[in-house]
């Protein structure tokens, strides 16, 4: 059976609130390394700036990434906000790439409490068009999209050794000799959801009594927010997998968010031969990345902007009250 889909609240007008919007409420990603990730965060700082978003962007950044890099995200209007890394506990496990270890540094946002409510976006995510009434969503609900368990990243899971996908959960039914049905898991590269310091510190917590597992903090998240999650449609956030596992599911011109996750399709790092690399709308869509990143005119211009500066400067301020909890430190591998 399809599961239910969350589209109730979805009244996305295209229209773009003309008064001055809340303070507490803005779009968040996360930045780590001297990798390339960083233009990834300008490419969503000017495709927001595009779609006439109200809100600002966040950057959750760790103390690895270059002065340089952080001295472009601050032209380009992002509010950095620096964070300490996290790890989980020790263990041997491998996961699904080896830099994901440095994923579950994200789970600090939940700390930025200066903020009621805020959208993840992983750095490799593009917005097309204006998804700010996310931010209208009744509280109390984890809101993302559920994820494709057909690429070979899975191939650890009982799901994909059955060929069961949730995306056509009919195709190949999960059998009962597999015990009870698996959740709706989610990819985290996108999600709404509310910082609080009580289901952060929950979260860390839960941390250090649960092992690494293969998708990291996306593991994690699935587990911690199981009785809250609410799932939403997949026009935000097109896991670029979705295009041949399941193009009966994609209506390519409604999609609102891109995630360039598959394997080869980070627009900076794009050469076009891994696999599916060469397809028509893949090209299409790298070439979209890329003509928002390379659009002066979406560059930040400090006089137009009502992106509240007062907000940028006041953050240490307000963070500096704010004591982070211990976490273990272990060197990551780096992503390249
Ligand atoms: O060297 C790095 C690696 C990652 N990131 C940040 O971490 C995010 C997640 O990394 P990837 O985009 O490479 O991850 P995938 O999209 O392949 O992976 C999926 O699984 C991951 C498991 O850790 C995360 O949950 C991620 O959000 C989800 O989309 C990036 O977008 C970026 O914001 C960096 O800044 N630098
Ligand atoms: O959640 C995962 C993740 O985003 C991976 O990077 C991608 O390869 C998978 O297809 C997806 O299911």
């Amino acid at each position: 059976m399809a599961p239910e889909i969350a589209i109730e609240a979805f009244v996305g007008t295209g229209k773009v609130p003309m008064t001055p919007v809340d303070s507490d409420r803005a779009y968040v990603t996360f930045l780590a390394g001297a990798g390339h990730y960083y233009k990834g965060v300008v490419g969503l700082a000017k495709g927001l700036r595009k779609v006439k978003s109200a809100y600002p962007l966040v950057v959750a950044i760790l103390p690895d990434v270059p002065e340089e890099h952080r001295e472009i995200l601050r032209s380009q209007g992002c509010i950095i906000r620096e964070i300490d890394p996290i790890y989980p506990p020790d263990n041997q496990i491998q996961f699904a790439m080896a830099y994901y270890i440095i994923n579950y540094s994200k789970l600090r946002i939940w700390n930025f409490e200066e903020y009621n409510k805020m959208v993840y976006l992983d750095a490799d995510i593009q917005v097309y068009e204006n998804i700010d009434h996310l931010l209208d969503t009744p509280n109390g609900h984890f809101y993302a999209v559920m994820d494709c368990f057909c690429e070979k990243t899975w191939s650890h899971s009982p799901q994909h050794s059955i060929g069961y996908c949730q995306q056509c959960p009919d195709k190949v039914t999960w059998p009962a000799e597999m015990g009870s049905h698996p959740p709706l898991y989610f990819n985290a590269g996108m999600f709404v959801f509310e910082p609080n310091r009580f289901t952060y510190e929950n979260l860390l917590q839960t941390l250090t009594v649960t092992p690494p597992t293969p998708f990291a903090e996306q593991d994690l998240l699935n587990m911690f927010f199981q009785q809250t999650y609410k799932p939403i449609p997949l026009v935000y956030n097109l896991v670029l997998a979705m295009l041949w596992r399941h193009p009966e599911n994609v209506e390519l011109d409604k999609v609102k968010v891109v995630h360039y996750c598959a394997a080869g399709s980070k627009p900076w790092r794009y050469t076009g031969k891994e696999a599916n690399m060469e397809r028509e709308d893949i090209k299409m869509l790298v070439n979209k990345w890329w003509d928002i990143y390379n659009d002066s005119s979406l560059d930040f211009n400090a006089e137009e902007s009502e992106v509240s500066e007062e907000k940028t400067f006041s953050l240490p301020s307000i963070m500096a009250a704010v004591p982070e909890p211990t976490v273990s430190y272990i060197p990551a591998p780096s992503a390249a």
